[in-house]
């Protein structure tokens, strides 16, 4: 200690410092008082790190008002300040490993027992607030603020429904404090900013500030509207009962009426810790709420006592942060790509950035309309978020750095890479479509791409790139594949002189250089000799290997609408070639096991068209063989018998009868409520109940593509192809 006083701060060093406590308190008020943050959370932190860091080797510079050594504030804000009774705090940081163990070890070596235990929680991404509850009432609730000294929010507090105004049950305190984080759902967010938008209000960046705005109204009527929620996490002052644990607090709490967390869980040692984080690293969006971290705490309340706290945090707790899903980022463009049913979808384009460990570029912006909804203009720096393999999405714009020279987005009337005028698809729909299906490069690209994709033919070194190239080379002029009647005629003295694009397969945009700016192109198949890469030759030899694929991957291939892997792989169980399913009338089609009248007359409709029947008369002449072997009959075993299913939400390549009668003609039995003893649930889009019911019973949950996995090839395969529906909490 008293060698570092005498080590001067060099004038630099107390320059940046002087800098960054300015920027920190800054955002910190942009953050908690006016809701509208212009840095995202992790950029926040880095600055808080490098403050504290510059502390650490200076700690001259740790003086009491460094925004280090407080909670935040205080603000002087439009509401009456309240004082907490028992200190409002933050929690210390871990990023690392190593910080959790450094962590665990002052635990070990400062709380004088060897008894304790660890209380590990998802920390839920919202604003703490303080309730007091006197004799059972709420009489009062506060936001943190300085920590000492909160905003008074009572009446807006008390639109939330599931707060309660009097606590439960006949063990109610003469006097308690509790807190926890009011938070707003994902779901529910892009609905608000849409309402924010259309009353030319400002939207949101995302869920996180829009619980603190919506909490934070002066007029609670506006905050009733807001679907708001509360997880409650800790208590303060309290008067008239005692606990031992937090976690028995929590009990007591839940007792009362109190909305406790779900997923919260006591282990003995800093290795459950860490298989806790792992656990919730994996299934963030397995739970109701955002979460940014898990928050690890001594869950003895005598022993948190002794280890105290700093001027900022308790010592006996942790929060260990996981990666950020959301950063900022420019929004370049609005560009939009064209789908393999020629439907047309906006793209952010972005200064491309790093999140959850890749570079993007784009993000989908679904329509025109949810363009608008979000209420993002071109040039706004905006919030972007991947979540898991989730496509990017751009959640909101930050309203506040917009400088005027943004604008708005005009959906294009014209096919971008063919020229065609785009179309709704049905009509007064608010998605439109490129009309060209035949030889709309971006079309043709898609459906070649699916067909030498992972459900169709999956043919080894066949990718996005390759189907770009082949079908709309910079060079040469003429394309080696016009449809997809060309592809198994393919020659290598075709690849070699392709030259393309280099395409980013979400939104079929050329992808650029980072540094140049530029758009990046490619040689695809020939080394700088001009000799073809090893993988074009290999992928030669997975395109004449796969003329033998199962007809229901070649089905699945020819992008007939409604004509999914499990639509595909009825009709080929049923018709076993494609001419009989040439020969079948739409009347036979439909009869047939979980097919049905929409499949039956497309499939019919596809057949009609020339260029199609052209396509089917080439592979035929290539040695394609569009018939399975064996009649099919002997098997006409019941593979799925002894097993029983739940369908819910919507399958798009499915009715929900069709997927019924798929599952019933295996053997399966199909219910309609999930309990311990369904084997399956199939979820489509929109699920509803019976999902989260399947998550808590630990039911293996499929989605289309489990489903056709189960179909196709069994319980064993699909068990693996299902979603984990363990959780290490009770
Ligand atoms: N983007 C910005 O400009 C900006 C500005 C200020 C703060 N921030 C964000 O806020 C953070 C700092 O805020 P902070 O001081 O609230 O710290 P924090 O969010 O890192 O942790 C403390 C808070 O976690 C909350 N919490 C959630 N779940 C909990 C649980 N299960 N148990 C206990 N507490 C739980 C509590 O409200 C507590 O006050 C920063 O790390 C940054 O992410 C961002
Ligand atoms: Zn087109």
């Amino acid at each position: 200690m008293a060698g570092e006083q005498q080590t001067t701060v060099p004038a630099q060093v107390q320059e940046r410092h002087a800098l960054l406590a300015e920027q920190v308190e800054e955002h910190r008020f942009r953050y908690y008082v006016k809701d509208q943050p212009v840095v995202s959370d992790a950029e926040f932190d880095r600055l808080m790190r490098e403050l504290e860091e510059l502390e650490e080797t200076y700690p001259q510079l740790r003086t009491p008002d460094s925004p280090t050594q407080k909670v935040a504030g205080p603000y002087r804000t439009e509401f009456t300040s309240v004082e907490h009774r028992e200190r409002m705090l933050s929690l210390d940081n871990a990023f690392d490993d190593l910080e959790l163990a450094a962590w665990g070890e002052r635990i070990a070596k400062d709380v004088g027992t060897t008894d304790y235990h660890f209380l590990c929680e998802p920390k839920v991404d919202g604003l703490a607030v303080n309730l007091t509850y006197e004799h059972g009432r709420l009489t009062r609730a506060a936001t943190r603020g300085d920590g000492r000294t909160g905003e008074d929010i009572t009446p807006n507090v008390r639109t939330i429904a599931e707060i309660p105004h009097r606590l439960k049950g006949d063990r109610v305190p003469a006097l308690v404090e509790i807190r926890g984080e009011v938070f707003f759902p994902m779901e529910a967010f892009e609905e608000l900013n849409a309402r924010l938008v259309e009353a030319d209000d400002k939207p949101f960046a995302n869920p996180r500030n829009a619980a603190a705005g919506s909490l934070r109204q002066k007029d609670p009527k506006v905050t009733a509207t807001r679907p708001l929620h509360m997880v409650v996490h800790g208590i303060g002052a309290r008067e008239g009962f005692d606990i031992d644990c937090l976690s028995h607090a929590y009990e007591l709490l839940h007792e009362w009426g109190l909305p406790t967390a779900k997923y919260n869980k006591v282990v003995d040692s800093l290795d459950e810790v860490r298989e806790f984080i792992r656990y919730f690293g994996e299934n963030r969006h397995s739970v109701e709420h955002e979460i940014d971290g898990v928050v690890v705490k001594l869950d003895e309340i005598p022993l948190q006592g002794r280890l105290g706290s700093t001027s900022r945090a308790p010592r006996w707790a942790i929060a260990w942060k996981y990666a950020p899903e959301e950063v900022n980022t420019k929004l370049v463009n609005i560009r939009v790509g064209v789908g393999r049913t020629g439907r047309v979808t906006p793209y952010a384009q972005v200064e491309p950035v790093e999140v959850a460990g890749s570079e993007v570029e784009f993000a989908t912006l679904h329509n025109q309309n949810v363009v608008k909804a979000k209420g993002v203009l071109i040039g706004d720096t905006v919030v972007l978020r991947k979540a898991g393999d989730v496509i990017p999405e751009i959640l909101g714009p930050v309203v506040d750095l917009r400088d005027g020279t943004e604008r708005a987005f005009v959906m294009p009337t014209h096919c971008p890479e063919c020229g065609t005028e785009l179309k709704p698809m049905k009509e007064a729909d608010v998605d439109v479509r490129c009309p060209n299906a035949r030889s709309c490069p971006a079309q043709l690209r898609e459906r070649i791409a699916y067909l030498a994709g992972r459900k169709c033919l999956d043919i080894d070194h066949f990718g996005y790139v390759a189907a770009a190239a082949l079908t709309n080379p910079l060079e040469p002029a003429d394309p080696p594949l016009h449809d997809e009647g060309d592809l198994f005629g393919l020659t290598v003295e075709q690849l070699l002189p392709i030259r393309a694009y280099v395409r980013d397969q979400d939104s079929g945009l050329p992808k650029r250089d980072p540094k140049t700016g530029e758009e990046k192109t490619a040689w695809v198949f020939a080394n700088q000799q001009g000799e073809p890469k090893k993988n074009a030759v290999a992928m030669l030899d997975a395109i004449d290997a796969a003329k033998e694929a199962p007809l229901a991957r070649i089905l699945t291939g020819l992008s007939i609408r409604h004509v999914g892997p499990v639509a595909a792989a009825e009709l080929a169980r049923q018709f076993r070639s494609m001419d009989r399913i040439d020969e079948a009338t739409e009347q036979e089609l439909e009869e047939a096991d979980g097919v049905g009248g929409t499949i039956a007359a497309s499939v019919k409709q596809w057949l009609a068209e020339d260029w199609h029947r052209e396509i089917l008369r080439k592979w035929r002449e290539a040695g394609v063989r569009m018939e399975d072997v064996g009649t099919g009959e002997e098997e006409g075993p019941r593979p799925l018998e002894g097993l029983t299913v739940v369908v819910t939400g919507t399958l798009t390549g499915y009715t929900r009868d069709g997927a019924k009668e798929a599952l019933q003609s295996r053997g399966a039995k199909v219910t309609g409520s999930v309990s311990k003893k369904t084997s399956f649930v199939v979820v489509g889009d929109n699920p509803g109940s019976k999902y989260e019911k399947a998550m808590q019973l630990k039911v293996p949950v499929l989605d289309e593509d489990g489903f056709a996995v189960l179909l196709e090839r069994g319980p064993d395969a699909a068990r693996e192809a299902a979603v984990p529906a363990e959780e290490p909490a009770e």
